[in-house]
């Protein structure tokens, strides 16, 4: 997950006043920072761990919980040396979830499996669904107000089933589930850029739709700065940004998709 996304979201669920918040973007004091655990749940995994260094260095968070079903201890030893405020704890297993989840305002969720060569996303469903709506189900009665953010695949199915799962809990907030899509918009920059010869710093380009194959819709005829792209090259760019996640899992050849791109 793109880390400016994350602190956005910190930053609205914050109460602190907007001068406050002024202050600790420019990391010029963290007495004002507002008290705000973050739980990774798969922290110790291919995402989970990147993901867990960013939430480390991130100033808004006071609390990172890591959890995940084997090797917490070791990734929350080594995160927890660094030298920011923030307080890390490790969580491994079923019986330890409930700790990990309690007061958290912000839930990550990266747990599952990742495809191997060969492999769509929708092939990862029967174990990663599972996954989800157990985790899920444990969110909606630990941390029923905290904000979710769904990594595992397949993205457009497992959101639903998070969605589902809360609405039978009872807890169900539209505004505080989301999908993590942030991988197809950070592709399309990159890609726009390098065809368009401009400034990748200085690219927008938006997408909308879901996060696997043609559902992915990047809006180059929207993008900025703007380029004299033929259709061909349109064409082209939009086919390589929908392919993204294949072309990752197919150079790593059977060691996982995407993690690094994705933090
Ligand atoms: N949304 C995106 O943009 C995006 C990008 C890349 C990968 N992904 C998806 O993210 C998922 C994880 O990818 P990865 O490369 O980190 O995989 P990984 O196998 O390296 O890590 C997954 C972690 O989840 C843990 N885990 C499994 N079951 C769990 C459970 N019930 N509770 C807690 N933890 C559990 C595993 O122990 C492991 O540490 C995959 O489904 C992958 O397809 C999504
Ligand atoms: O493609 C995958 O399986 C992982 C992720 O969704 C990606 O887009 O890289």
């Amino acid at each position: 997950m793109k880390a400016a996304i994350l602190r956005s979201l910190l930053r609205k669920s914050s109460t602190v006043a907007p001068s406050s918040s002024y202050v600790l973007r420019r990391g010029f004091s963290s007495e004002l920072a507002p008290e705000r655990k973050v739980a990774i749940l798969g922290a110790a995994g291919g995402i989970g761990q990147p993901l867990s260094l960013l939430m480390k260095l991130n100033p808004l968070v006071s609390k990172l919980a890591l959890y995940d079903i084997a090797g917490t201890p070791g990734v929350a030893a080594d995160v927890s040396h660094i030298n920011t405020r923030s307080e890390v704890t490790g969580y491994m297993g079923d019986d330890q979830l409930k700790q990990a989840l309690e007061g958290s305002d912000v839930v990550i969720i990266p747990a599952g499996v990742p495809r191997k060569p060969g492999m769509t996303r929708d092939d990862l469903f029967n174990i990663n669904a599972g996954i989800v709506k157990s985790l899920c189900s444990a969110i909606g009665k630990y941390c029923p107000n905290a904000l979710v953010t769904v990594i595992s695949n397949p993205v457009n199915s497992t959101v639903p089933i998070a969605a589902e799962v809360f609405k039978g809990l009872g807890v169900y907030d539209e505004k505080k589930l989301l999908g993590v899509t942030t991988l197809d918009v950070v592709r399309a920059k990159t890609f726009y850029a390098g065809k368009a010869k401009v400034n990748v710093a200085e690219v927008n380009v938006p997408v909308v739709g879901g996060h696997a194959g043609i559902t992915i819709l990047p809006l180059f005829s929207q993008a900025s700065p703007r380029a004299n792209l033929s259709d061909e090259d349109i064409k082209a760019l939009t086919k390589r940004t929908q392919d993204g996640g294949t072309e990752v899992v197919e150079a790593k050849a059977g060691k996982g998709s995407a993690t690094l791109s994705m933090a």
